[in-house]
């Protein structure tokens, strides 16, 4: 475990998960019970099978090429209309602070001939892959999450005895996106943070959350707290009880993914399922992680499920807002407001209705 962090240790349920979901009384039992161990823990874990698991480990390798690169060569990889691309340590601001994490983001790959990045919609460009070969990898991998993602959306309404499409609906042509993240050795930082601290504690912004780990940890997660209860997308969850007691130490365990809901799947549950914080620490040796988001389309307007007349929030916006807070210096956050593209988020063309 990481010095400087005060927590327990994890020990979560481990799921398969079927081919197909197909609402079968097993489907059923196996979507009660990854909602129990949501209300437990605030986290879960996936078995990979072999085959799946090496599209794991090619990412790993592709993300460990990259990172070796000299800074300069990296800092090449920047798109100016979209978030997607690099994010040197020190960059990223979470809750005021600078976050350690060295970062490549996967946004939505769009040429600039499709017609929403023409009409200069926000975030929406290409992802400035820095070769051929990191973007067969990643995509393969991000692919792979996506079709998990899916099948998690459907039992988890099949275990809320909803209709099963009650989530992924919102999904078609998803925003679904992914950070690769090295942290460095915590005694080998350039300073520009806060000693130990790889991400300030944080929710991300759609339906789930979808995490890989190599052998070095450094994650952490708290457990859903009755009365403890934050909306990110009212009031910022970031840096909240960070040094709190309470938080649980995510151990790396070989051939699983984890995952846990965003703000998006607390926010249409009426928190029913919570937003889990989590946070990141430094470990004694460099780490190398994959979060991958898996989100409603940009234009979706999510609303409660028990309230449909709500007015909803507009996923892009969410997404959009929480992007501009983290980077707030880089061009893609520049260039947006220099051009009003904010604007446009008001726009019905914007929106699925
Ligand atoms: O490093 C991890 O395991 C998780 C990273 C994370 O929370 C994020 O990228 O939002
Ligand atoms: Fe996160």
């Amino acid at each position: 475990m990481p010095p400087l962090h005060k927590a327990t240790v994890g020990n979560f349920e481990t799921y398969v998960l079927p081919k197909v979901v197909e609402g079968t009384p097993g489907d059923k039992a196996l979507a009660k019970s990854m909602i129990d161990a949501w209300h437990k823990d605030g986290i879960l874990q996936v078995a990979m099978d072999p085959v799946d698991q090496i599209l794991a480990d090619n990412a790993f390798n592709a993300s460990k090429q990259f990172f070796a690169r000299p800074c300069r060569e990296k800092e090449k990889y920047v798109d100016d209309q979209s978030f997607s691309g690099y994010i040197a340590s020190g960059e990223e601001i979470t809750d005021g602070v600078a976050d350690y994490s060295e970062i490549f983001t996967v946004t939505k790959d769009l040429p600039l001939s499709d017609p929403r990045v023409q009409q200069k919609w926000p975030c929406h460009g290409p992802c400035p892959w820095p070769s051929e070969e990191m973007q067969n990898t990643m995509n393969a991998y991000m692919a792979y999450l996506g079709d998990g993602g899916e099948k998690i959306l459907q039992l988890i309404a099949l275990g809320l005895n909803i209709p099963i499409d009650s989530f992924s609906k919102f999904t078609r042509d998803g925003w679904h996106h992914m950070r690769v993240l090295r942290f460095p050795q915590i005694d080998k930082t350039n300073g520009k943070g806060k000693t130990g601290r790889g991400i300030g504690s944080h929710t991300d912004y759609g339906l789930l959350v979808i995490a890989a780990q190599e052998h070095i940890g450094g994650l952490y997660i708290r457990p859903p707290y009755d009365g403890e209860k934050v909306a990110n997308w009212e009031t910022s969850a970031a840096g909240l009880k960070e040094d709190d007691e309470g938080w649980v130490y995510v151990p790396p365990v070989p051939g699983v993914f984890t995952v846990f809901p965003g703000d998006m799947m607390q926010y249409v549950t009426d928190s029913y399922l919570p937003s889990t914080p989590h946070k990141v620490g430094l470990n004694t040796r460099e780490r190398f992680a994959l979060a991958y988001f898996h989100e409603p389309n940009f234009s979706a307007v999510m609303r409660p499920l028990k309230r449909p007349e709500e007015e909803g929030i507009h996923y892009g916006t969410h997404f959009t807002n929480m992007f501009m807070r983290n980077y707030p210096t880089r061009v893609t956050a520049k260039r947006m407001l220099e051009e009003g593209r904010m604007d446009m988020l008001k726009k019905k063309e914007l929106k699925w209705e």
